[in-house]
């Protein structure tokens, strides 16, 4: 048979049409693959742990607080507390990192209506970006309005010391750099648009009252404003790795938040950040110190407390946003 160029027997017409058939199943269980991947992010699949907490939390909550490692004391600060494992409600990620504990807890504050994610979900455990996102929709599911994300991170800017505070004002997201987004796929629509900003991500008025609260607690000297990069661990950075990081502008170096940033911005939410330095970045070869998960710990529980404070008293300066 004569088609164009090629000339074909009806035996090779048969094999042609098997590979394009074959290749054209193959094609749809890949598409059938990503869709399956998309369908765990999705509003029927989030809805379920959304539907569970809701029957059994009697207030509708307006702010999330997400602990960041060794941060879990954030939550004792909540009154009238229900408390949830992960792993009991359905669709829920399980966290796996020491240092968070795997529990959602509800609770009030100067009134203002509060969930705390005591642990979360970083890439480097293995998660897909969405999966570390996902309790931020089952939480908007529910009404949340706010976001208070924390994180350990090391000092890039060398004037940081171990035990500040460094509250975000920008972040720089190298896994978008390589085409990796919690929002890649498929947009869902009920949550967001397709495409939204992100220059002014952190929000501006929380910042200013961060910053007075930061004032008036007297530690002027030990807060910072400053832009949070994502290193997708888990290796701490190399000496080459830190100094790039400074060269592009980034003043503190942390394994999380910039999912759950991303996810929140686009289905809406107002948030507010900060990173407790819990290391100094190493900047030169022959500095004999080494970072470490132990370290990072211990640095948070030696500022526990005046961390706990500063997170009360922002809640108590804009609690008419959360009631
Ligand atoms: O959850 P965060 O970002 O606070 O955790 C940081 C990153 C690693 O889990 C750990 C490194 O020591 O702290
Ligand atoms: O130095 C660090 N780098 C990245 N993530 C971190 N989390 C705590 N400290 C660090």
């Amino acid at each position: 048979m004569q088609t164009g160029l090629f000339e074909f027997t009806t035996g090779e017409i048969v094999v042609i049409c098997y590979i394009i058939d074959k290749n054209f199943h193959i094609c749809r269980k890949f598409a059938k693959m990503s869709d399956s991947k998309n369908e765990e992010f999705s509003l029927d699949y989030l809805q379920k742990a959304a539907d569970y907490l809701r029957n059994q939390v009697p207030f509708t909550p307006k702010l999330l607080i997400i602990c960041g490692t060794g941060l879990g004391g954030l939550s004792e600060n909540l009154q009238n507390q229900i408390e949830f494992n992960y792993k009991d409600i359905p669709n829920f990620p399980v966290s796996n990192v020491k240092g968070h504990a795997g529990k959602l807890i509800f609770g009030t504050l100067s009134e203002a209506k509060i969930v705390c994610m005591k642990g979360r979900f970083h890439y480097f455990e293995g998660y897909s970006l969405q999966k570390i996102a996902t309790p931020i929709r089952i939480l908007k599911l529910l009404g949340v309005e706010g976001l208070i994300v924390t994180n350990a991170a090391g000092s890039v800017n060398e004037d940081y010391k171990v035990g500040d505070i460094m509250i975000i004002k920008d972040h720089v997201n190298f896994l978008a750099f390589g085409g990796q987004h919690p929002l890649r796929g498929p947009n869902e629509h009920f949550f967001g648009e397709r495409f939204f900003p992100m220059n002014r991500a952190y929000d501006r008025e929380l910042i200013r009252i961060a910053k007075e609260v930061a004032e008036k607690m007297g530690i002027s000297d030990d807060y910072h404003e400053g832009v949070y990069g994502l290193y997708a661990g888990p290796n701490y950075e190399t000496v080459a790795e830190v100094r790039i990081l400074k060269m592009l502008g980034v003043d503190a170096a942390g394994m999380s938040t910039i999912p759950e940033v991303l996810v929140a911005k686009h289905c809406g939410m107002s948030v507010f950040g900060f990173s407790f330095i819990t290391n100094r970045c190493i900047h030169c070869y022959d500095e004999p110190d080494e970072p470490n998960h132990d370290d990072v710990l211990k640095a948070v529980m030696e500022k526990s407390e005046t961390v706990k404070k500063f997170v009360a008293n922002l809640i108590q300066e804009t609690k008419q946003r959360w009631k």
